[in-house]
């Protein structure tokens, strides 16, 4: 294994597991610190975590564990994947895993860049845009437990950190690999370790890439890894030949606890031709919805059916105000846990989960411990092989088309 990445959560995790496989490395993403050690085969591992909205001490405990792991794997350079949206609060947790893993590493030019452009995410002047407007008016800002209400990376990174906080900024990204190493050397030179870099455009994350060659640690969203596979092919560490998909055709189940904008409107565009069922948070946490009720339902229908919590941020707050933000997303992620086990039960062999949280409870409650990549069903959505009569795929709450649930489910049966 050559790069060794960990994730934030499992559908960051697979976000750039995609990416690297695209760029033809042999991808695995592990769920969790793997107790074993990884097959010959693997040249980058991603161990994915739940750790992005956990106390920030576990966060960095958690990532430090999956760090040794992965030097133990023989790593040469370390990826700390987060959100292309930046989802941390004043506390973390990327300041404090990027400044542990720095200090482990004995890194200091540390970049960190959210920025994914095939999804409109980009960056200028240390802000991060959502395709034209300010991440903190692109609907993060009512994010259920990190609203983003800052759009300076900057200014919000630098609560969470010891460590001085630079800039390398559009103008010196533009002129290419050679002007920003310069820019990071000079903000090293001024005692600033983490360093958010400018990037607009894809063959800005490609010049990153090059700049970042012969650094220990890399911290940012999936964009940045579309230059790296290059990297290690050009020193012959990788075949370039990615690995091979096999699809899934059996009954195919949806689950959304994603809150935001993108999967509310998927959700509403599924409705129309499928069968869904509403899941009220006020009966998950009285009891008085079970997810027996829920597979049972879920197994009696026809087409893509799709179990939801997701709601309009006003009920997110009125739920939150009345059960508390932790006690009502903790009891709705055990749901959709509960609802996994049973429908793999009873024979489901396809799961559409959508939200990043939602999907780390769906991943944990199978027990899971690796995840084979296949092909994209939506830019940072790959499908993924979880054993060998169970397929899947964990769609970022904010990612996918307006059809991406019967999309996905059609992707998921293929084989190419
Ligand atoms: N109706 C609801 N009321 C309150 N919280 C909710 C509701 N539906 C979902 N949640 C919680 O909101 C969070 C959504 O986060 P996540 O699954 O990561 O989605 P995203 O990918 O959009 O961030 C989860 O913790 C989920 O349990
Ligand atoms: O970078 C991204 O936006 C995604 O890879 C990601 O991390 C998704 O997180 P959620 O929106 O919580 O699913």
């Amino acid at each position: 294994m050559f790069l060794g990445c960990i994730g934030d959560d499992f559908t960051g995790s697979s976000d750039l597991a995609n990416t690297l496989a695209k760029g033809g490395m042999r991808v695995v993403q592990y769920s969790g610190v793997p107790s074993t050690d990884a097959d010959a085969s693997v040249e980058a591992g991603v161990v994915a975590l739940k750790s992005r909205s956990i106390d920030p001490a576990d966060a960095v405990a958690q990532s430090l564990a999956a760090l040794e792991w992965l030097q133990a794997q023989g790593c040469t350079q370390f990826f700390f994947k987060y959100c292309s949206t930046f989802d941390s609060t004043a506390e973390g947790n990327i300041g404090p895993v990027a400044e542990a893993l720095a200090q482990r590493l004995g890194s200091k030019k540390v970049i960190v860049c959210p920025a994914f452009p095939g999804t409109g995410r980009s960056i200028y002047m240390g802000h991060l845009f959502v395709n034209d407007v300010l991440l903190s008016e692109s609907g993060m800002q009512n994010h259920p437990l990190t609203p983003m209400v800052d759009a300076d990376i900057r200014r919000w990174l630098r609560p969470q950190t010891k460590l001085g906080v630079g800039h390398v900024a559009a103008q010196e990204v533009l002129q290419g690999s050679g002007a920003i190493k310069a820019g990071l050397a000079r903000e090293d030179a001024a005692g600033n370790s983490l360093i958010v870099v400018d990037a607009m455009a894809d063959p800005d994350l490609l010049e990153i890439g090059k700049a970042v060659a012969d650094l220990p640690l890399i911290t940012g969203g999936s964009g940045v890894a579309l230059g790296l596979p290059a990297n290690f092919a050009a020193s012959g560490a990788i075949s370039g030949e990615g690995a091979t998909w096999r699809g899934q055709a059996g009954k195919c189940v949806a689950m959304s606890g994603s809150c935001s904008v993108a999967t509310r409107g998927q959700v509403a565009l599924h409705a129309k031709t499928n069968p869904v069922f509403e899941i009220v948070a006020e009966e998950v946490i009285e009891g008085r919805l079970t997810a027996q009720m829920v597979c049972d339902w879920a197994m009696a229908q026809d087409g893509i059916p799709l179990a939801y919590s997701s709601a309009d941020p006003e009920v997110v707050k009125d739920v939150q105000a009345k059960f508390g933000l932790e006690n009502a997303a903790g009891a709705i992620e055990g749901f959709f846990a509960d609802l996994t086990g049973a429908l793999v039960a009873a024979g489901v062999e396809r799961l559409l989960p959508a939200g990043g949280e939602t999907s780390g409870a769906v991943v944990e409650a199978l027990g899971l411990t690796q995840l084979e990549i296949g092909p994209e069903i939506d830019p940072g959505v790959p499908a993924l092989r979880a054993g060998s009569d169970l397929v899947l795929a964990l769609k970022s709450g904010n990612f996918g088309a307006p059809d991406y649930f019967a999309k996905a489910a059609e992707i998921l049966g293929q084989n190419p």
